[in-house]
């Protein structure tokens, strides 16, 4: 989407992709991904997801991405975090003692910026791209993390005609198809989420998978 669609949203306050709870998946499969816990993890599109005070439980320290910010502020006043502000490169990075978030657009950032990245979680970034820019998306990805970098991606599938997005429903093969070139690829669960999703009920969407992904980048 285009940066407007985003800053609108977060200007009118209409952030139905915001979760109070941490991800289940988040929770059930962070292990899998077999690391100390003092790895540096990138969160791309990271909006002021509490997933990520969750990973900063863990031991970690967070590097998120986030283009509004709004939303940026927003993350460091809402859990009480005192920040500092300075440029970084064409982005600002916000800071408080485990987390930088970067504020700016996701192209703009450079792989040598993310050099000391050891993981990754994409919730709801993925799927924030429309068709013809989830590509764009995934070759970004893939040229900032360092090889070997491991992550969790968590998608949604859905009948695509039932509804606009965002989120869009990005399929098992979409992600084999285009992603595999980069990443190691394995499904970890594919879970019915549709009882949870009013907006999905209400447009009468007939059936929503939400799956996690295992991802170690080439
Ligand atoms: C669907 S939301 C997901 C947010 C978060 N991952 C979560 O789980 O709540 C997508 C977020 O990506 C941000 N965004 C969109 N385009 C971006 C870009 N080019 N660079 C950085 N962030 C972007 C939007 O402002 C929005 O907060």
């Amino acid at each position: 989407m285009e940066p407007g669609f985003w800053h609108e949203r977060w200007h009118k306050q209409q952030i139905g992709f915001h979760q109070q709870d941490i991800n289940p998946f988040l929770v059930k499969y962070w292990s899998t991904l077999g690391l100390r816990g003092n790895e540096q993890v990138f969160v791309p599109l990271c909006g002021k997801s509490l997933d990520m005070c969750y990973l900063a439980e863990k031991g970690h320290d967070l590097l998120g991405c986030e283009l509004s910010e709004l939303a940026v502020r927003q993350f460091f006043e809402e859990n009480r975090l005192a920040y500092q502000q300075k440029a970084f490169g064409e982005l600002q990075a916000f800071s408080s003692e485990q987390m930088t978030l970067l504020q700016g657009d996701l192209f703009a950032l450079q792989a040598q910026q993310l050099a000391s990245v050891g993981a990754f979680y994409d919730r709801a970034a993925l799927i924030a791209w429309p068709e013809e820019m989830r590509l764009q998306y995934a070759a970004k990805l893939a040229a900032l993390l360092p090889s070997g970098c491991c992550g969790l991606l968590i998608t949604l599938e859905y009948p695509q005609d039932m509804l606009k997005g965002p989120p869009f429903s990005v399929t098992r093969e979409w992600i084999r198809e285009h992603m595999s070139q980069w990443f190691e690829v394995s499904l970890l669960e594919q879970a019915d989420v549709l009882a949870d999703n009013p907006r999905f009920i209400a447009k009468e969407v007939p059936w929503l998978n939400e799956s996690a992904y295992l991802l170690k980048r080439k």
